[in-house]
């Protein structure tokens, strides 16, 4: 790679509002060409640079593209044998492309997928790559997991990110609401001026004000909708996005064990900003205005106001005590709702098990239970709510009737005119709105506090990494990873999963790891893996904790294999090609080693097949060859496999292997999970044998295999032949010898 430009730097820290002296930058580019560099690595020089111009606290990775998060843009990127100033653009709103720029070459416009690594013939040093600067100002993250409700702050934060909309819609409902005045004196003048005189010139003065007024109310109403909806659909896209990506960012091991709770959790906040921002309004605006109108049907007729004003703690009472009793109800529904849904997502996934089975009576049973359940709480929570809509709508004409028949006293008493006793019956209905709209409002907020306390459960698990986090930047490649002092249970787990009190994995080592079913193999490669975090102890990457590395670092070096390939609705191509593109060469030649190829071939689209949700399409052991294509596309210095071959043939298995070897470094740790260990022994260097949780043996192979094939020999079943007991053959795949009982 040739050094970074200075012109391409320095656009690079004008886009990060890096605090950088040019001239000083300037000034460190021409003494460091006056002297041969120290070092070839780009992070390296241009790291000295800042240093020499004064930049002593600057972060920098050199990243491979195919592991770089395209969000952390701007950054530079080396593409084509050249220095770019990468951006990305997010186009409408959804369609995202990359601009690259650099001095004395035209602009491109790229999508992210465009840009292939592992081209022919590229050797590390020549695939495209990111030199990526964490820079303080680039945390933008909040840390919202350790506030009281981190939903509710969530809410707020969007909806009051641009305060303008709430100035424009509260100015639009004041005049909304000062428009009733004219309402109400019109019918006054009408009926005190027009009607004794027939003075047709005063009504239509009073007409044609009244057209411009309701033109006005039109207008200004729809403005207010208008604005509204757009605060509301830019912040619902912010609010899904933020939740979304928290669901992303979870510590594996965290995550809420019902899906149905899981969705509800997501979709959740919806109803929330719904309720927060319409309430927002009301009480700044509507509700305040309430009272103004109250006074100022005092003010015209005056015991008239108290009619209206003792309606008010009437409705409170109301509305509270209907929220009191929705309480249960709302919260049991929501919770029989979410396992409603759970059952739903686990009978559709396993469809195929509960035919087999045929299971799905009881699976019909229990949505019928809970269809029941639901429809219960619904109907008593309508009736609750029903009660109290009517209730507050009685209460209203109650109130109107009781106006008017206090309006005719004042009549009588001389103090009210009869037009002043309209125009108190039309202020009342601007009262009995906002009075009506404050019940429905606390019956919703029981609704929203249920939705509330459901996101927060979500909000407030813990992400991979904290918030705010300076995440350390290592860019010397790891010579090892290991535990150390670990301790690992999951989340409402009374045993203890993994116990193991040290343990290291170096450069150049190719470990089996066995032991038996449960035994915690799964369980350690994710934690070595970095998916689960342990809750004591460390796990190291190098020199590093993995826990305060940046998680783009550790993906690029460490590679995994889950137990369970999950493949994704798209195409085969689309599904290989999971973290990012990579050049035809690499994907023919990775597929034509796992012989993936032929599913292609047999497939008029070949890579284009379509893969529908759940990945069904694939058999079992393709759907294994694709999660291994993933992996050795991604070039790994740290390979974690758990159990590549369990669902392959013989052949699958040999091949397997043979592309695992060819494109394992020297230098590379692999660490394989297996219950079918005899093919791989034999370039093996070392085997573990994880019981319960612990390492119980750990050895080069020629010292632990022999102990574990005798225990499993002596362990297998043997069978009485004609009064001969002979002992049962080995199987292929000496799963006794995994047992390392
Ligand atoms: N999500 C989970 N929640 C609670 N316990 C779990 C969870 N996943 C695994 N376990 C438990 O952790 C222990 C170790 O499981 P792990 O999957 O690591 O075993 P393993 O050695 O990989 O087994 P196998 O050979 O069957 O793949 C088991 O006792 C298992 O029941």
């Amino acid at each position: 790679m040739i050094p970074v430009p200075l012109s391409e730097l320095l656009a690079l820290l004008d886009k990060l509002h890096a605090p950088v002296n040019k001239a000083a930058l300037t000034q460190a580019y021409a003494r460091a060409q006056t002297v041969p560099p120290l070092t070839d690595r780009p992070q390296d020089q241009v790291r000295g640079l800042l240093s020499d111009a004064g930049m002593k606290d600057v972060r920098l990775a050199l990243l491979p593209w195919r592991r770089f998060d395209p969000r952390h843009l701007p950054a530079l990127m080396w593409h084509e044998q050249a220095w770019w100033l990468a951006e990305r653009h997010i186009e409408g709103g959804n369609t995202d492309t990359l601009t690259l720029t650099r001095e004395g070459a035209e602009s491109r416009t790229l999508a992210p997928d465009d840009i292939v690594t592992g081209a022919p013939g590229t050797a590390a040093g020549d695939e495209t790559a990111v030199l990526w600067f964490s820079l303080a100002s680039h945390v933008q993250s909040e840390n919202l997991s350790d506030s009281e409700n981190p939903a509710m702050r969530l809410v707020w934060r969007e909806l009051l990110r641009d305060r303008s909309w709430v100035f424009r819609v509260v100015a639009a409902t004041l005049l909304v609401n000062i428009l009733a005045i004219p309402t109400s004196l019109f019918a006054m003048q009408v009926y005190d001026r027009v009607v004794p005189t027939l003075a047709w010139a005063t009504l239509t003065t009073l007409v044609v004000g009244m057209v411009l007024v309701v033109g006005l109310d039109w207008l200004l109403k729809t403005l207010r909708a208008r604005i509204m909806d757009s605060v509301a659909s830019s912040v619902d896209k912010r609010l899904s996005q933020h939740v979304y990506e928290h669901l992303l960012h979870l510590q594996l091991d965290q995550q809420p064990g019902s899906l149905g709770t899981l969705a509800a959790q997501v979709g959740a906040l919806d109803s929330v900003r719904q309720v927060v921002s319409a309430g927002l309004v009301f009480g700044i605006v509507d509700l305040p205005f309430a009272f103004l109108f109250i006074g100022l049907i005092g003010l015209i007729g005056g015991p008239v106001g108290w009619v209206y004003l003792g309606m008010l703690p009437v409705a409170l009472a109301l509305g509270l005590y209907t929220r009191l009793r929705l309480r249960r109800l709302t919260r049991q529904q929501m919770l029989r709702s979410n396992e409603r849904l759970g059952l739903l997502v686990d009978s559709i996934r396993g469809a195929e098990t509960l035919r087999a089975s045929h299971a799905g009576w009881r699976f019909a049973q229990d949505w019928q239970t809970l269809s029941n359940s639901i429809a219960g709480y619904s109907i008593q929570q309508k009736s609750l709510t029903q009660f109290c809509t009517n209730t507050t709508g009685s209460l209203s004409t109650l109130a109107y009737v009781m106006g008017i028949v206090v309006g005719v006293w004042g009549v009588e008493a001389g103090y009210l005119t009869t037009g002043g006793m309209v125009a108190c019956s039309i202020l009342g209905g601007r009262v009995i709105g906002p009075v009506s709209q404050g019940v429905q409002y606390l019956m919703q907020w029981q609704q929203v506090r249920e939705a509330l306390d459901m996101v927060n459960n979500l909000l407030r698990k813990p992400t991979e990494r904290r918030p705010g986090q300076t995440l350390l930047l290592p860019d010397r490649l790891p010579q090892h990873i290991g535990v150390e002092k670990l301790r690992f249970a999951f989340p409402q787990s009374p045993v203890q999963q993994l116990n193991i009190p040290a343990l290291h994995f170096h450069a150049g080592e190719r470990v089996l790891l066995l032991g038996p079913v449960g035994g915690g193999k799964s369980t350690l490669l994710k934690i070595l893996a970095g998916l689960y975090r342990p809750g004591e102890g460390r796990v190291r990457l190098g020199d590093a904790d993995l826990w305060e590395i940046d998680p783009q670092l550790v993906s690029a070096q460490v590679g995994y294999l889950p137990q369970a390939v999950q493949l994704f609705k798209g195409t085969l191509r689309s599904n290989l090609m999971l973290a990012g593109a990579v050049s035809d060469t690499t994907l023919t030649e990775v597929t034509r080693d796992l012989a993936l190829d032929q599913v292609a071939a047999g497939n008029p689209l070949g890579m284009d097949m379509a893969i529908s949700e759940g990945g069904s399409g694939l058999s079992g052991g393709q759907r294994q060859l694709v999660g291994l294509a993933r992996v050795l596309m991604s070039r790994p210095r740290i390979w974690l496999l758990d159990e590549p071959t369990a669902s392959l043939d013989g052949e699958a298995e040999t091949r397997v292997w043979k592309a695992l070897q060819a494109r394992l470094q020297p230098e590379d740790i692999l660490i394989v999970a297996t219950h079918r260990p005899m093919a791989a022994v034999n370039f093996a260097t070392r085997v573990l044998v994880v019981q319960e949780g612990t390492v119980v043996r750990d050895g080069a192979p020629d010292k632990v295999m022999p102990g574990l094939m005798a225990r499993a020999t002596a362990s297998r079943p043997t069978v009485e032949v004609m009064n001969v007991k002979t002992r049962m053959p080995a199987a292929s795949n000496s799963a006794g010898v995994l047992n390392g009982r």
